[in-house]
């Protein structure tokens, strides 16, 4: 559905005087098979929405080439924008009209006619929830319900394939799951394709059958959210010990384990190891029966954080 292959795009900036390029986008190149949902992870200033624009036919690459819904970016760009839809980071539904005129101006728009628009707009607002907004100003509405909008404004002529740049920024996490939600059904129902960009690791990890990590304009890494925590050499193990005369022999028990160096920090400390549930009765007897005193002991699996970290050198939640 997306095939991608080394895009490229760069800005000039001014600085003061200076003129600098910007390279937003250096190798993008990835492929989307059709019905997935695949997620384009990143920090800020990664390239994402940048890639985004590209494939929507928004802004032309420098280099390289897209195929989108079949058809090429560059070479055929009505054809792709037939086919797609798109949702922006702010979003487009706006103004002073009410919402369900705002929904048949864009259905019209598409070419269709006043009855198959209001009809179609009837049925898109039911299905996202927002039966009783046909009346309403988008400003009314409350933030998840505006983003529900937006993706019905992206739904309207049908496309295979939907576009959502950072879909659940700024809501709580009761619309961002509703959302989720939605975006799923969406797929079941339609078999539609989603392309969506997010610096969120819990979206990335709920939403997606797939993930593209993004970083400095191009790709680092793809898979799905279970197989590259796998990557991940194992579960850390986390434990405190009662005092600072036991901290050596825990260490010493834990390394045994571990597949890595365990890392102390005063009377915790931290090891990684493959296949906690076999390891840690193991552990525990041998803790025990070297005279260690458990303050604490917990057993965390990977998240796409360290995913990120170990891909990167650099945690997201630190990079916002
Ligand atoms: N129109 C533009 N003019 C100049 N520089 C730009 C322009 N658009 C993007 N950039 C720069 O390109 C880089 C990538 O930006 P982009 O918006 O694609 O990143 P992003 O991953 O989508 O980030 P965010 O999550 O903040 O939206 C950034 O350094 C940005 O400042």
């Amino acid at each position: 559905m997306i095939s991608a292959s080394g895009l490229a795009k760069s800005y000039t900036v001014r600085r003061g005087r200076e003129r600098l390029q910007v390279d937003a986008v250096s190798d993008a190149s990835f492929e989307v098979a059709e019905g997935e949902i695949v997620s384009f992870l990143g920090p800020n200033g990664a390239g994402k929405t940048t890639t985004l624009r590209m494939l929507t036919t928004l802004a032309s690459p420098n280099s390289g080439s897209a195929q989108v819904a079949g058809h090429d970016v560059v070479a055929q760009p009505r054809e792709v924008r037939r086919r797609i839809g798109y949702v922006s980071q702010g979003g487009s539904a706006g103004g002073f009209a009410r919402v369900g005129d705002e929904i048949v101006d864009r259905a019209m728009l598409y070419g269709l006619d006043a009855a198959t628009a209001t009809r179609r707009a009837r049925a898109l607002l039911e299905r996202l929830d927002l039966a009783d907004s046909w009346t309403r100003v988008p400003r009314s509405l409350s933030g998840g319900q505006r983003r529900r909008l937006d993706v019905v404004m992206g739904l309207v002529h049908q496309p295979r394939l939907l576009f959502l740049d950072e879909p659940t920024a700024g809501l709580d996490p009761q619309a961002r799951a509703n959302l989720w939600g939605h975006i799923r059904d969406l797929r079941e129902e339609y078999g539609m394709t989603v392309f969506l960009t997010t610096h969120y690791l819990d979206e990335a990890d709920v939403l997606s059958d797939r993930v593209i990590v993004f970083d400095h304009g191009r790709v680092v890494t793809t898979d799905t959210p279970d197989a590259l925590k796998d990557r991940i050499s194992g579960d850390l193990i986390e434990m405190e010990v009662a005092g600072p005369e036991q901290v050596d022999a825990a260490v010493r028990i834990l390394e045994k384990s571990a597949a890595d160096q365990p890392k102390v920090t005063g009377l915790r400390m931290a090891g990684r190891v493959h296949r906690s549930g076999t390891v840690l009765p193991g552990l525990a007897r041998e803790l025990d029966a070297a005279g260690v005193e458990l303050v604490s002991l917990e057993v965390r699996r990977p998240t796409l954080d360290d995913v990120f970290l170990t891909l990167t050198g650099r945690s997201l939640r630190d990079s916002h």
